[in-house]
C-alpha cells in the first residue's frame, strides 16, 4: 500500500498551493487559480461530510473574498479584472472534476466493495441508537473522522478562535476530495487509507478516516433519504461580476444531517440539475438551505439497491435524450400537391448535406388496401428497409432524383373540378381508378391499358386531369416534365428514363405522368440531336416493357397539345388516346358558376347563360381568364383615392357589365383552324366516340 506516499504527495500539494498564494512572487492569475482550487476543495470536503455547514460557509466566505479581491482589482500587479476568462476557467475546472467524480462513485461500484458489504452487514447488527445520529459523527473502527471531531461538528456557533481548526478540517477534507479525483476509477482508491494526520503551515492538523470507512459511514448513517430534514448546499460557480459582498450565507441552524451520502448526493444532484442557480452570486457561492423530504424527490434512486443513484451531468444528458420522443420526423413535409408540382431537378435537396433516401417497395399493408406503395409512404422513404434488388444497377443519385419526382397528395383535385370532358373522365376512371381499387376484377382481357394520351387544344384541362389522377388513383404518382428531362440531363437522359421506370416498378401501382410528351417523343428525324434520340429510344423500350408486361401495374399518361408530332411508335404504345376538347356550353357554365360562387357576385341565371353563349370557342383556361378579368371590374370602377381606404365588403359585387367589358379584352386562344387539326387527328387516332 502506497498510502503514505500519496499522503505526502497531497500534503506537499497543499503546501505548494499555500505558499503560492502567500508568496510575493506569485502572479495574480496563479493566486486566483489557487483560490479557486481551494473553493473546490471546500466543496468536496463539505460534500463528503468532512466539514460542517458552518465550517464550509466560513471557508467559502474567506476564500471567495480573497478570490474576488484578485479578480475585481484593476491593479495590474495584484488583480486581474478579467471576468470572462476566469469564469470560463472555473467552469472548465468544474466540468473536469465532475467527469472524474462520476466513475468512482457509482452506487453499484461502492456496494460491490467487500468492505462496504461487511460494514453494511455490521451496521444492520447495530442497535439504532448506536448509529451515527447527527452532524456526520461517523462511527469508524479506526481513526477519527474530522467531521466527528467534537469541536468541528457539534458546535452550532463557531468562534473565530476555532477558525484555524476549521480550516484544518476543511483542508484535510479537501485533500480527500482530491484523492477521489485523482483516483477516479479505481476502486482501490476507495479502499485505500489516508493517513490520519497531516499538517500544513501549522494550521492543518486533522485525522482522517480511510475512505472505505467514510463510504461505510455514509451508508450506515444514511436512513435512505428518510423523512427527516436534510440540508443541502448548492455551490455554484457563477459570474465573477458580483461583488464579494453578495456572498450570501444562510446561517440557519441546520437540523441533524441524517444522511452523509444524502448530503453529498444532494450536493451533486442539485449541481447537476442547476435547481438553485442564482445568477447574481459571487464565484463559488454557497447557498445553504434546508429541505424536507422533497429533497429525495430531486434525485433518482437505484431501484435495486434502494439507494439514490448519483448521476453526473453526462449521465443526466443521456437519460434526458432517451426520454425525448424518438419518432421525430426525419424529413420536412413535402410541399402540398396543389402548391408545387415537382419536376426533375426542382425541389430536391441539393449539396453535400442532401440525404439520400433509397426507394424500396413498401412491404406492409396500408389503409388504402391493395395498393402496395403510396406516394411518400413511410416505407418507401425509410432507409432502414432493404433496397430493392432492381435498384442496385441504378445510380443512387438518379434514384434520389426520381424519388423526388413523386407527387404528394396535397389539396385534392376532384373529378367535379374538371368541367365537361365527361367521356374522357369516365374512361380514365375506368382505366385508372377502378383497376387500382379492384385489381382482382380487372384481370386478363379486362386488364387496363398501360398507356394513355391526353391530347387537345391548350388550356382544356389535360394537366388538370393529370393532377386529378394523382389525387384519386391512390397510386404512386411520378410527374415528369419532358422538357426538363431532355434539357437538364444531356448525356444522361436515357439513364434517367431507365431509372424512372425502374423506380416506378418498385413503387407499384404507379402512374407516370409526362406533360408535354411531344417534346420527348417527337418523331425521329435526321437533324435530331444524338442525346435526345437516345432518350427517345430508351423511353420507347421502357414504355414497351411497361405496356407489355402484364404483371407490372404501371400506367403512363402523356399529355400534349401537339399530338401530330408524336412518334408513331410512341403513339402505338399509348393505346388510349383521349381527346380533351374545348369545353361545351354546359362545361363553360359550370366553370363560370364554380368560380363566381367563391366571389361577391350579382349575376343571375340569364346573365350567366348570356356569358356562356358569348364565350363559345373559349377553352377552360380562357374561361378562367374571363372570370378573372371580370372580377377586376368593381375595383377598376373605384377612384384611386378610394382603394386606400375602402373596406373589402364595400366593394360592389361583380356584375354582368364587368363580363361585358372583360369580353372586350379576353379572346379565345384556340383558332378554328387549330381546332380542325385536333378534330382530324382525333378522328384518325383518337379513341373517343
Ligand atoms: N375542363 C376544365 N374545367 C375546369 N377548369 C379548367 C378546365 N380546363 C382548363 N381549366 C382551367 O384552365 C387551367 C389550365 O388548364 P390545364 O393546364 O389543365 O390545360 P392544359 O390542357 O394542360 O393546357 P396545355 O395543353 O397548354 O398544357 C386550369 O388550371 C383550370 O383553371
Ligand atoms: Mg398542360
Amino acid at each position: 500500500m502506497d498510502t503514505p506516499t500519496h499522503s505526502t504527495l497531497h500534503l506537499s500539494d497543499w503546501q505548494k498551493s499555500y505558499f503560492a498564494v502567500t508568496s510575493g512572487t506569485c502572479t495574480p492569475r496563479q493566486k486566483a487559480d489557487e483560490y479557486r482550487a481551494k473553493l473546490l476543495r471546500v466543496q468536496y470536503a463539505w460534500a463528503n461530510s468532512e466539514i460542517s455547514q458552518v465550517c464550509a460557509a466560513n471557508l467559502f466566505k474567506k476564500y471567495a473574498e480573497k478570490y474576488s479581491a484578485i479578480i475585481d482589482s484593476d491593479n495590474t500587479e495584484t488583480g486581474l479584472n478579467n471576468y470572462a476568462e476566469n469564469v470560463l476557467t472555473l467552469a472548465k475546472c468544474q466540468q473536469n472534476d465532475s467527469d472524474k467524480w462520476q466513475s468512482a462513485l457509482t452506487t453499484d461500484n461502492v456496494l460491490e466493495l467487500k468492505c462496504v458489504q461487511e460494514r453494511m452487514q455490521a451496521g444492520k447488527n447495530l442497535h439504532p441508537a448506536q448509529r451515527a445520529p447527527a452532524d456526520a459523527c461517523v462511527p469508524a473502527d479506526k481513526g477519527v473522522s474530522a467531521s466527528a471531531a467534537p469541536g468541528l461538528s457539534k458546535l452550532g456557533v463557531f468562534s473565530s478562535a476555532r477558525e484555524a481548526e476549521l480550516c484544518a478540517g476543511s483542508a484535510k477534507c479537501a485533500r480527500q476530495g482530491l484523492d477521489i479525483l485523482q483516483h477516479p476509477s479505481s476502486s482501490k482508491s476507495l479502499q485505500s487509507s489516508v493517513p490520519p494526520v497531516t499538517k500544513t503551515s501549522g494550521t492543518l492538523a486533522a485525522s482522517s478516516p480511510s475512505l472505505n470507512e467514510q463510504v461505510h459511514a455514509d451508508f450506515q448513517a444514511t436512513p435512505l433519504f428518510g423523512s427527516k430534514d436534510t440540508a443541502s448546499i448548492s455551490l455554484k460557480m457563477l459570474s465573477n461580476s458580483c461583488d464579494s459582498q453578495n456572498l450570501s450565507l444562510s446561517n440557519q441552524s441546520v437540523p441533524a444531517w441524517s444522511a452523509n451520502s444524502g448530503k453529498r448526493k444532494a450536493f451533486y444532484s442539485l449541481a447537476d440539475e442547476g435547481s438553485t442557480v442564482n445568477p447574481c452570486l459571487v464565484p463559488c457561492q454557497a447557498s445553504i438551505m434546508t429541505e424536507n423530504s422533497s429533497f429525495s424527490g430531486n434525485r433518482s434512486r437505484n431501484e435495486e439497491s434502494g439507494f439514490p443513484s448519483f448521476r453526473t451531468a453526462k449521465e443526466q444528458l443521456w437519460v434526458d435524450q432517451k426520454k425525448k420522443p424518438q419518432n421525430l420526423p426525419q424529413r420536412t413535409p413535402v410541399s402540398s400537391y396543389g402548391g408545387v408540382k415537382k419536376s426533375l431537378g426542382a425541389g430536391r435537396s441539393r449539396g453535400p448535406f442532401g440525404k439520400f433516401v433509397p426507394p424500396v417497395p413498401k412491404q406492409d399493408g396500408n389503409e388504402n388496401g391493395g395498393a402496395q406503395c403510396k406516394p411518400h409512404a413511410g416505407g418507401a422513404a425509410d432507409p432502414l428497409l432493404p433496397v430493392d434488388e432492381r435498384l442496385k444497377s441504378i445510380e443512387p443519385k438518379m434514384v434520389e432524383l426520381i424519388m423526388h419526382e413523386i407527387m404528394d397528395h396535397g389539396p385534392p383535385v376532384n373529378w367535379d373540378d374538371i368541367a365537361g370532358v365527361e367521356f374522357a373522365k369516365a374512361t380514365i376512371k375506368e382505366i385508372v381508378v377502378w383497376p387500382m381499387l379492384r385489381p382482382d376484377i380487372f384481370t386478363g382481357l379486362r386488364g387496363p391499358p398501360k398507356g394513355i394520351l391526353l391530347f387537345g387544344p391548350p388550356g382544356t384541362g389535360k394537366t388538370l386531369i393529370g393532377k386529378c389522377i394523382a389525387c384519386q388513383s391512390g397510386a404512386t404518382f411520378f410527374s415528369i416534365s419532358a422538357s426538363s428531362l431532355t434539357s437538364k440531363w444531356v448525356g444522361e437522359g436515357e439513364k434517367m428514363v431507365r431509372a424512372l421506370f425502374t423506380v416506378a416498378r418498385c413503387q407499384q401501382p404507379a402512374v407516370i405522368f409526362i406533360d408535354e410528351i411531344d417534346s420527348l417523343l417527337s418523331q425521329r428525324g435526321e437533324g435530331e440531336h444524338e442525346s435526345s434520340r437516345r432518350i427517345k429510344t430508351e423511353f420507347l423500350v421502357q414504355l414497351d416493357g411497361a405496356t407489355t408486361s402484364s404483371e407490372d401495374r404501371i400506367l403512363v399518361v402523356g399529355a400534349t397539345n401537339r399530338p401530330q408530332e408524336i412518334d408513331e411508335a410512341a403513339r402505338r404504345r399509348l393505346v388510349k388516346r383521349l381527346y380533351i376538347p374545348l369545353p361545351e356550353a354546359s362545361a363553360r357554365k359550370q366553370i363560370v358558376t364554380r368560380l363566381m360562387s367563391k366571389e361577391h357576385c350579382s349575376l343571375n341565371d340569364e346573365e350567366i347563360e348570356l356569358i356562356v353563349k358569348k364565350s363559345n370557342g373559349f377553352s377552360g383556361a380562357d374561361m378562367t381568364q374571363l372570370c378573372r378579368e371580370a372580377s377586376l371590374g368593381p375595383i377598376r370602377s373605384l377612384q384611386s383615392m378610394d382603394i386606400a381606404t375602402i373596406m373589402p365588403d364595400q366593394v360592389r359585387p361583380i356584375a354582368f357589365l364587368d363580363f361585358e367589358s372583360a369580353f372586350r379584352t379576353v379572346r379565345p386562344s384556340v383558332s378554328s383552324k387549330d381546332l380542325e387539326l385536333y378534330e382530324t387527328w382525333n378522328q384518325t387516332f383518337g379513341c373517343g366516340r
